[in-house]
């Protein structure tokens, strides 16, 4: 069979089938296996979102306090991998410590060598345990800072911001943060979930399928757009410039503007809307909308004159930033929820199998071409 022309970023090809997450983006529709993030947004935890994403449906009373007790229990890591954290030179970011860590957490996995369907889900629970103590520890530690062991009394999102302030944290920013991981848990064949399915579609195992994704997270033109908007806005700030100035002159230099534009969506991110309103109310209840005010101009002057609309990284960045929680944090907090997704996606993968081969259509030079001897090229 010979090849079909390529479309430039897989763009509007359907890869595989799956059964997690629906996407209507000319409606801004987003559905966890049919439920509706704004449903699940404003009545659901991450546990019983992170349930529903495994196992296919929402869980009862008995079942998700079954879940959310064993995955608090998983908050255990080897103290091989703390001895990582402390040990990267001093030039290391946080996404990149992620990502090694949890490669070298496979070595420390009692189901190192298993892929079953069971074996995932223990791996699952693990990844999703470590990951944040992962990103908390390791921000103590550069900072020189004493570290803290996990609470297991704590909600997922509670212990987050314990290890990472090592105060408990109050119920308005536990809420705005399990909201924030309710929001970016899963987002269909999306770059990182993608290279996460090919990876497992060899049959490799989870470990190598969501380190790949971390690395596939990390980039700005996917999870790493949030850092890129901060540090937009603190650009701005520091220039005291007029944000929409600001952007415009960005326009005529036809550069992007991280946290606008998506590839599915052709109107409002539905995780925006969300992350619009939290990113406002923290600033009102914290005594400053600066970022919020900032973010809103620019929102308005880029839908007004491009039509681009914000994505779920626009307002999550100002968001964290209200939180206290520094900018290098932002993609790898991206990753303390996006694992639920990746790991649905791995099980799904490895549960229906098939090895993920496309074509390329070549514009190399036409075959045959010659081998020309070394001595007369
Ligand atoms: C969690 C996530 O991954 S959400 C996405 C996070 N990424 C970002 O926010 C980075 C900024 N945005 C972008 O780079 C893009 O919109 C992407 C990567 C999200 C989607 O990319 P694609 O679907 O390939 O769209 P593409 O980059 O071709 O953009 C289409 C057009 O809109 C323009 N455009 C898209 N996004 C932006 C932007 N943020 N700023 C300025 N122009 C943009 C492009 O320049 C292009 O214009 P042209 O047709 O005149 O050349
Ligand atoms: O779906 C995408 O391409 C990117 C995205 O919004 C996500 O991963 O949450």
């Amino acid at each position: 069979m010979s090849a079909a022309p390529a479309t430039k970023g897989l763009e509007g090809i359907v890869a595989t089938t799956s059964s997690i997450c629906w996407i209507d983006g000319d409606a801004g529709v987003l559905s966890y296996r049919g439920i509706d993030i704004h449903e699940l947004a404003s009545k659901s935890t991450f546990e019983e979102v992170t349930y529903l994403l495994w196992y296919g449906a929402l869980p009862t009373t008995s079942q998700l306090a079954t879940f959310s007790k064993e995955l608090a229990d998983a908050r255990e890591l080897d103290p091989k991998i703390v001895d990582l954290l402390k040990a990267v030179p001093a030039t290391a970011t946080p996404m990149e410590v992620l990502r090694t860590a949890v490669s070298l957490a496979s070595m420390y996995d009692a189901d190192e060598k298993d892929s079953s369907h069971d074996a995932n889900i223990r791996k699952s629970f693990r990844l999703t345990a470590q990951i944040p103590m992962i990103v908390a520890l390791f921000d103590r530690i550069r900072k020189g800072l004493p570290t803290v062991d996990a609470d297991k009394s704590l909600s997922h999102a509670g212990n987050f911001l314990w290890m990472l302030n090592a105060e408990k944290p109050s119920e308005t920013a536990t809420k705005a943060f399990d909201i924030a991981l309710i929001l970016h848990a899963d987002h269909e064949l999306n770059a990182s979930t993608f290279a996460a399915r090919v990876i497992a579609a060899t049959l490799s195992d989870m470990h190598s399928a969501i380190t790949g994704a971390i690395g596939a997270l990390k980039g700005p033109l996917h999870g790493g757009a949030n850092e890129a908007t901060m540090k937009l806005l603190f650009a701005i700030e520091k220039a005291g410039a007029d944000p929409v100035e600001y952007v415009k002159a960005m326009f005529a230099r036809k550069e992007k503007i991280s946290g606008f534009g998506h590839r599915v969506y052709h109107t409002e991110d539905p995780r925006a809307t969300h992350l619009r309103r939290m990113s406002e109310e923290l600033g009102k209840a914290a005594g400053d909308t600066k970022y919020f005010d900032m973010s809103r101009q620019i929102e308005l002057f880029i839908k007004a004159e491009k039509k681009l609309n914000a994505n779920v990284d626009f307002y999550s960045a100002s968001t964290y930033t209200t939180l206290g929680i520094d900018i290098d944090l932002f993609t790898p907090i991206f990753a303390v929820s996006r694992i639920s997704g990746w790991a649905a996606h791995v099980i799904e993968q490895h549960d229906n199998n098939r090895l993920i081969r496309p074509r390329a259509e070549y514009t190399g030079p036409e075959y045959p071409a010659p081998y020309v001897p070394i001595e007369s090229r």
